[in-house]
């Protein structure tokens, strides 16, 4: 199994036996493994650089500097996360990895880094790329489960989304037992974005339970489903589990830099089965608001 290209360009002309291809494409994807890349997403690659600068100018710079700007807690979940902090495999140690979790413009300005943030609208421009690109492919998760076309983005137009830039840094010493660079875990909102940068690492389970390599394919954007759209469609959509291990070659001693756009409903949506997914098996799951869902996924690996 691999994970499919899907070329966006085609979802976004007038002809609707294209258009209609792609959506079942999608389909298709989310439903076989998850995980699939985007062509044509519409992000520029220039400015996905400069984010990519951004970050690592912020995770270069002291220690002190970045714990001025702490996460410190998960209502708000924004700001810097150091290396062992979070779990994203809950029963293993800490990840080797730091973070700067970033949300919408109104924590941005209430919450801005001297290095980061202020003057800096590069960050801020991404957030809304990101925005568009994500709407753009909940439009088509819409059509391809026969809903309205803005059945989602309606639910998501709050912009409740955080952007997370990600540093894995050169290993120096050995890992604990059972200690990765991002313990294996599905992601908990809607739908996430993910840009790689040079350095590869990411592993993704098939159904088979095989894991396989999601290399950086340049130009491209990794889409995968999250835990509420799996809730949602009652499992038509999965959640596929994925994880970055520490190499095995000479990428061990480099830093590796990732940035994710975790995608998330508006945090008063209702998650239930939509109707179209109840027919064969009947709902997998309670209904949840979205807001709470995520709360309790941030108090597990945190
Ligand atoms: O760094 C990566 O490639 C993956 C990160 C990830 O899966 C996450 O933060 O949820
Ligand atoms: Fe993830």
């Amino acid at each position: 199994m691999s994970i499919p290209i899907i070329d966006l360009s085609q979802f976004q002309i007038s002809n609707q036996v294209r258009r209609q291809n792609v959506v079942k494409n999608i389909y298709q994807a989310c439903h076989e493994i998850g995980f699939m890349y985007i062509q044509n997403s519409g992000i520029s690659p220039d400015l996905l650089e400069q984010v990519f600068s951004a970050s690592k100018s912020f995770f270069d710079s002291p220690l002190a500097v970045k714990e001025q700007l702490a996460w410190n807690n998960e209502f708000i979940n924004t700001g810097y996360v150091g290396l062992e902090r979070e779990h994203l495999n809950p029963n293993q140690p800490g990840d080797l990895k730091e973070a700067f979790n970033i949300k919408n413009d109104i924590i941005i300005n209430n919450f801005s880094s001297p290095i980061l943030l202020t003057n800096n609208p590069v960050i801020s421009t991404f957030y809304n790329a990101c925005t568009e690109l994500a709407n753009t492919v909940l439009q088509a998760f819409a059509l391809a489960l026969e809903l309205p076309e803005y059945f989602f983005t309606t639910r998501h137009n709050q912009k409740n989304h955080t952007l997370r830039l990600l540093h894995y840094p050169p290993l120096q010493t050995s890992p604990k037992p059972g200690q990765v660079r991002a313990g294996e875990h599905s992601d908990y909102g809607s739908l996430t974005l993910l840009f790689q940068h040079a350095v590869g690492g990411l592993e993704v389970q098939t159904t088979r339970k095989e894991w396989i390599a999601a290399p950086l394919i340049p130009g491209m954007v990794l889409v995968n489903t999250g835990d509420l759209m799996q809730r949602w469609t009652n499992h038509i959509f999965c959640s596929t589990k994925h994880r970055v291990m520490i190499p095995n070659d000479e990428r061990v001693k480099k830093s590796r830099y990732s940035i994710a756009f975790f995608c998330h409903p508006n945090d008063d949506t209702e998650i239930a089965c939509l109707e179209s997914c109840s027919q064969r098996q009947s709902p997998i799951y309670p209904p949840i608001l979205a807001g709470e869902y995520l709360l309790s996924s941030l108090q597990l690996t945190y």
